[in-house]
């Protein structure tokens, strides 16, 4: 009789994260290079940001105190976004403008054209505005030496965007860490050739592949891996000395041929089964000389992926040293299933009503099964159903996280 240590999502994930510890390497990169990763160090502003007092619209630079309504304004020029010149005019006068370009210095107000009429000699001022209006001020966002950017925020796209604007080509980041991925099953080719009896197409690589990219580490996977226990320990042993982290799908149950069950457990592997579903089998270990942490992941596509959110990223984000993204809450608005016993991680669309509460609905129309790949595609986010919930009823509140 086969039996495991049984544990709660939690309980596996401490088991997890014991295995990793922040990466003490920092590189400096330029900003594309950076996506994903965590600032090491805080970033301020070379300057201020906007540099230079600028027009928000398009329409014409004034001095405020000529403005009375219907006034005739002469118009004595143009400046356009990254016009060198600052223009001067007299009592009376205005300059067309763009947005985006320097407020001239003897201006200090922008009508929107659309408050404005040309006609003879100029162009009518159909609404008056006050002093600033519509005038960007330098420094307003940032001023020179501000913080834009503090230590340890992961560098999505804003943050990299703040960066550039903030005049700062490159970054302090946590060197990427690299992670070996290896797809086990005798029953794997790769997508494009003829599918024998009983093969189907590898698609574990690419998931996790693709998520680890996504979650800024540098995935390496070695050449094609058979289901031996030789085949799959030299793979490990190839991959160990370059890797922070070894990522094994499929193999992880309590088959005979579960070859990577077998493989680590000769290495001291801890097997368990985790109360989720889908993902209930899970294993860990260390390999090799550097004892280099291995996460084993269950092989259905579905178990693959969830378990790597659940599991995986949470150990890059502590690599990393950034916190996990926490979890909101939506109202489901179908109902549906949930086993027994078992925290149920369901892909869910979601959605906004017209009062501003996130809604959830399952992304599959036939239910969350572990083997059915696609269940992710139209899916934002997870949905977990506790342990003790049988069935989740419409209108009821589950918990959310919404996929990076
Ligand atoms: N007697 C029991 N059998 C099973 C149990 C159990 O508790 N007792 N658990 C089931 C659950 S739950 C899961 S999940 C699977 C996990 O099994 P393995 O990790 O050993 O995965 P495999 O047997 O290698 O594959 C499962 C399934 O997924 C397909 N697969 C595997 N790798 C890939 C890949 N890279 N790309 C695409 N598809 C893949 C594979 O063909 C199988 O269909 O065990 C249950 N059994
Ligand atoms: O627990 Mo398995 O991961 O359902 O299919």
């Amino acid at each position: 009789m086969v039996s495991r240590v049984l544990l709660n999502v939690e309980e596996y994930l401490a088991e997890v994260l014991a295995l990793v510890t922040p990466l003490p390497d920092v590189e400096r990169v330029a900003l594309r290079e950076a996506s994903g990763r965590t600032l090491a160090e805080p970033v301020l502003a070379r300057g201020d940001v906007p540099a230079f007092a600028n027009s928000a619209m398009d329409g014409y630079a004034v001095r405020s105190a000529d403005l009375v309504p219907g006034v005739t304004l002469h118009v004595a020029g143009e400046v356009l976004a990254g016009a060198s010149e600052d223009p001067v005019f007299g009592g009376c006068a205005c300059v067309k403008i763009m947005t985006g370009a320097p407020l001239p210095s003897c201006a200090d107000a922008v009508v929107p054209v659309e408050q404005t009429t040309p006609v003879e000699g100029g162009v009518r001022i159909d609404a008056v505005v006050e002093r600033g209006r519509h005038v960007r001020h330098a420094g307003e966002d940032l001023r020179a030496g501000d913080l834009a950017l503090d230590a340890g925020v992961r560098l999505d796209a804003h943050a990299l965007a703040a960066a550039a604007a903030a005049g700062v080509p490159t970054l302090a980041c946590v060197r990427r860490p690299v992670v070996g991925v290896i797809a086990t099953g005798d029953e794997l080719i790769p997508p494009g050739q003829a599918l024998g009896r009983g093969q189907i197409f590898e698609s574990n690589g690419t998931l996790l592949a693709a998520l680890l990219t996504r979650d800024g580490a540098t995935p390496r996977t070695p050449d094609a891996v058979r289901d031996t226990p030789e085949d799959l320990t030299a793979a490990l042993d190839a991959l160990a000395p370059a890797c922070d982290l070894i990522v094994v799908s499929g193999g992880v149950s309590v088959g005979d041929a579960d070859v990577t069950r077998i493989v680590l457990e000769a290495g001291g592997a801890r097997f368990r089964h985790v109360r989720m579903q889908p993902g209930k089998p899970q294993g860990w270990a260390r390999w090799g000389a550097g004892g280099v942490p291995v996460v084993a992941l269950p092989g259905n596509p579905l178990s693959a992926a969830i378990s790597y959110e659940t599991f995986v990223a949470p150990a890059l984000d502590r690599l990393h040293d950034r916190p996990t993204p926490g979890w909101s809450v939506a109202v489901a608005t179908v109902g549906w299933d949930s086993p027994p016993g078992r925290r149920q991680l369901i892909p869910v669309v979601l959605d906004v009503d017209t009062t501003g509460r996130q809604l959830a609905r399952p992304a599959h129309r036939r239910g969350s099964a572990s083997h059915m790949v696609t269940s992710l595609v139209l899916a934002d986010g997870i949905a977990a159903v506790g342990e003790d919930v049988t069935t989740v009823a419409p209108g009821d509140l589950v918990a959310v996280r919404r996929l990076p």
